[in-house]
């Protein structure tokens, strides 16, 4: 379990994150989404120790991070924002730098090099490689001493389709090995890859959690969405619509309102539409529901 109680913290005198709580149970994802500034990487490097709290406690499996801080960092794993690596030493020792401080086997530096493609640039300097592929050395380092507690600050961006694809399962199946996972993302589509795991998402606003929510209940949250449907004739649907009383818009994808029930509204819309002869192919919400929560949420 990781217990974040009351936590504040910042740089110098400031604080720049104020009161921050949650609890997460082993098995559990939680995701913190926030506009730039607004304290996610901040609130990470606190529960990782990397800066001082100012208030409060974190409990990493039952350990104080501040009172025991060696043995509470070795059930934690960190993934800093960007691609920090060490610039001239090789990749293996990049790896092997942690490895002895984890007490790893040198063994695993080979199975984690293979695991992340970086086997052939293994003798290359950190500072060679690409953003991507540095990327991949900074998660493989995280994860090197097999953590219980993973934190991972954008770890979506600067990689390659098929890494973020490996990425996502990885993250799935470390959640189902009872591992905690916590991560902070700008790319809200990524969410809907993670609806089938037990997730929480919370919202961070000038350094404080505003709202916090599962994710189920997000991605069901489909009211006052724009809704698509996609018909055999745009102009037809558009008036059928327009005289139901709905702004509708015409675009390349089809036909657009928006709808406050969706549940409700979706089906009785289908069903003049067909009535009408018009035919229906499909009828999808053009946003993502998350993406929607968001939008209100930094009222943009
Ligand atoms: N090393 C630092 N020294 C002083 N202030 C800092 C430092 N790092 C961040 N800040 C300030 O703390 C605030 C929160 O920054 P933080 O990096 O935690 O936000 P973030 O939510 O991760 O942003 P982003 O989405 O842009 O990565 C910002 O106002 C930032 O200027």
């Amino acid at each position: 379990m990781l217990e974040v109680e009351n936590i504040s913290a910042g740089y110098g005198k400031e604080n720049v994150i104020n009161d921050i709580s949650f609890t997460i149970k082993k098995g559990e994802l939680y995701v913190l989404l926030g506009p730039n500034g607004s304290g996610k990487t901040t609130t990470f490097r606190a529960i990782s120790g990397i800066i001082p709290l100012s208030k409060g406690r974190v409990i990493i499996e039952g350990i104080d991070l501040e009172r025991e801080p060696e043995l509470a960092k070795r059930k934690l794993g960190y993934l800093p924002e960007g691609e920090r690596v060490y610039p001239n030493i090789s990749v293996y020792k990049n790896l092997l730098f942690f490895a002895e401080i984890y007490d790893v086997d040198r063994g695993k530096i080979d199975v984690v090099l293979k695991e992340f493609g970086l086997e052939k640039y293994k003798n290359s300097p950190a500072g060679y490689l690409s953003r991507g592929m540095r990327k991949k050395l900074a998660l493989a380092r995280a994860l090197l001493h097999d953590p219980e507690v993973i934190i991972l600050d954008e770890p979506f961006s600067n990689l390659d389709m098929s890494t973020v694809l490996r990425l996502r399962d990885e993250i799935k199946k470390m959640i189902e090995n009872d591992r905690i996972i916590l991560f902070s993302t700008h790319i809200l589509s990524e969410l809907q890859y993670f609806e089938d795991v037990n997730c929480r998402v919370a919202f961070i606003n000038e350094g404080r959690i505003i709202l916090e929510r599962e994710l189920e209940e997000l991605a069901g949250s489909v009211n006052n969405i724009l809704v698509v449907f996609r018909v055999n004739d745009k102009t037809r649907a558009r008036e059928v619509l327009t005289s139901l009383g709905y702004d509708v818009s015409i675009e390349q994808s089809g036909v657009v309102v928006r709808v406050s029930n969706y549940h409700k509204e979706v089906p009785a819309i289908l069903k003049v539409l067909l009535t009408h002869d018009i035919t229906v192919y499909e009828a999808r919400p053009k946003e993502s529901p998350v993406e929607r929560f968001y939008r209100d949420f930094v009222d943009i």
